[in-house]
């Protein structure tokens, strides 16, 4: 493409082509471009004797080059943030679907730097604004142009509740089986009901069989609002994708009566003192949590006594080292090495995904996205 003048692609460009079976398959390119090869035990290669294990690139699998996010304090306040993402992910594939509808499945390469900031206090004003604000930047990765500007503030949305997705159906249904997360009902809970929170409810009624939703917020009418609008959507969907029977959808007092019958629970809030303890989890384990939010400190929202109880999957161990300093247990793995190798957990198991949200997740959804919008332009 000649790009001698950048593209803009505006929200509601953006909008117009995100679809769950689109960004799933981006972000679990994503999740699995990140997992950095075994050296093979026992078998290394000649080559290989004192050096790194072969890279995924020389293995011909997908691979990503992603720093450390850059964090900036604006002002004095440590609650106003911009961060820079930068990652380049190399020759990861996408089908039909993961493409916008371009079906070569040609090995992909892409650049890509996301500018966001999150400025909790946003939601105060009147009126109000949402919290995070995103910009992603498209290169060309063979020449370095800047190719497009599009607005990533959706993205940034969809691509962290498509990890959700993406970590439930793994950590949690396919503990069951190969095909459980067609099959098997159940119950999700949602612990904060702001823009993540939002898209986390309908977008788990909208991928799997919920049979019961249940919502907690701390301004409770925010809860009530969401219940009536997923209700009503639900209802007009005319091509439903909610299975044979709608959700039942209660809003809640409290996060600990939310939770307690949940087979998932996403929890995305800022709260810094924990919101959930392990005596709200009802009695048979087998629950998977979706940890996304706290804000700096990503893992606030959970105590630690659920921790201690869990198995903690995070979307890059690289970040983790970074950012999860003081994570009170022990990290069981990547998402995307159980996808890659099929390591499920065991049925019984209380399962955290700590997501802390990636640049190649939103490198991979803007390339998805910026092909959709060129072919709807054909
Ligand atoms: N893991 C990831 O990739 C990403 C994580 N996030 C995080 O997700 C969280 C939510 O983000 P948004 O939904 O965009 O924000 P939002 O401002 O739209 O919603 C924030 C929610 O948190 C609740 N909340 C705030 N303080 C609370 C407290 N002390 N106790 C109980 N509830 C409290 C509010 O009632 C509201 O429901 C933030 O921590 C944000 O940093 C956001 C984007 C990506
Ligand atoms: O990954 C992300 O984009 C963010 N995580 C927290 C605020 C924004």
């Amino acid at each position: 493409m000649n790009t001698l003048a950048p593209v803009f692609y505006n929200a509601e460009s953006v909008r117009r082509v995100l679809n769950w079976p689109m960004v799933n398959e981006a972000v679990e390119a994503a999740l699995k471009a990140v997992v950095k090869p075994k050296a093979p035990v026992g078998d290394e290669p000649m080559d290989a004797i004192g050096s790194e294990p072969q890279s995924n690139e020389s293995r011909g699998r997908s691979y990503v080059s992603q720093p450390a996010r850059n964090v900036t304090v604006a002002s004095n306040d440590p609650s106003k943030l911009l961060l820079t993402m930068p990652a380049f992910v190399g020759n990861y594939q996408l089908t039909g679907n993961g493409a916008g509808g371009d079906a070569s499945n040609v090995a992909r390469s892409t650049l890509a730097c996301k500018v966001v900031t999150s400025f909790r206090s946003n939601r105060l004003l009147q009126p109000p604004l949402p919290s995070i604000n995103a910009n992603i930047l498209l290169f060309n990765a063979h020449t370095g142009e800047l190719e497009a500007l599009m607005a990533g503030t959706d993205i940034t949305t969809w691509r962290t509740v498509s990890a959700s997705l993406v970590a439930t159906k793994y950590l949690y249904f396919r503990r069951f089986g190969p095909r459980a997360e067609q099959q098997l009902g159940i119950n999700v809970a949602v612990v904060g009901c702001g823009a993540q929170g939002q898209l986390h409810a309908a977008a788990m009624c909208a991928n799997f069989r919920v049979d019961k939703l249940t919502l907690y917020n701390r301004t409770q009418i925010r809860a009530v609002q969401l219940a009536n609008e997923l209700r009503q959507r639900m209802a007009h969907d005319s091509d439903s994708c909610y299975g044979p029977k709608l959700p039942d959808i209660q809003v809640c007092g409290s996060a600990g009566e939310a939770v307690a019958e949940a087979d998932v629970i996403c929890i995305a809030t800022y709260a810094k003192e924990p919101l959930i303890r392990a005596s709200d989890l009802r009695e048979k384990r087998s629950v998977h949590i979706n940890a996304v939010g706290a804000g700096e400190v990503h893992f606030g929202e959970v105590s630690d006594d659920i921790y201690q109880e869990s198995l903690v999957y995070v979307d890059c161990m690289e970040n983790a080292r970074h950012e999860l300093v003081g994570l009170p247990a022990p990290i069981a793995g990547e998402v995307g090495d159980v996808i890659i190798n099929g390591n499920y957990p065991d049925e019984q198991a209380l399962t955290i995904f700590q997501s802390m949200g990636m640049a190649s997740e939103d490198a991979c959804v803007a390339e998805a996205v910026q092909t959709a919008l060129l072919s709807c332009d054909k």
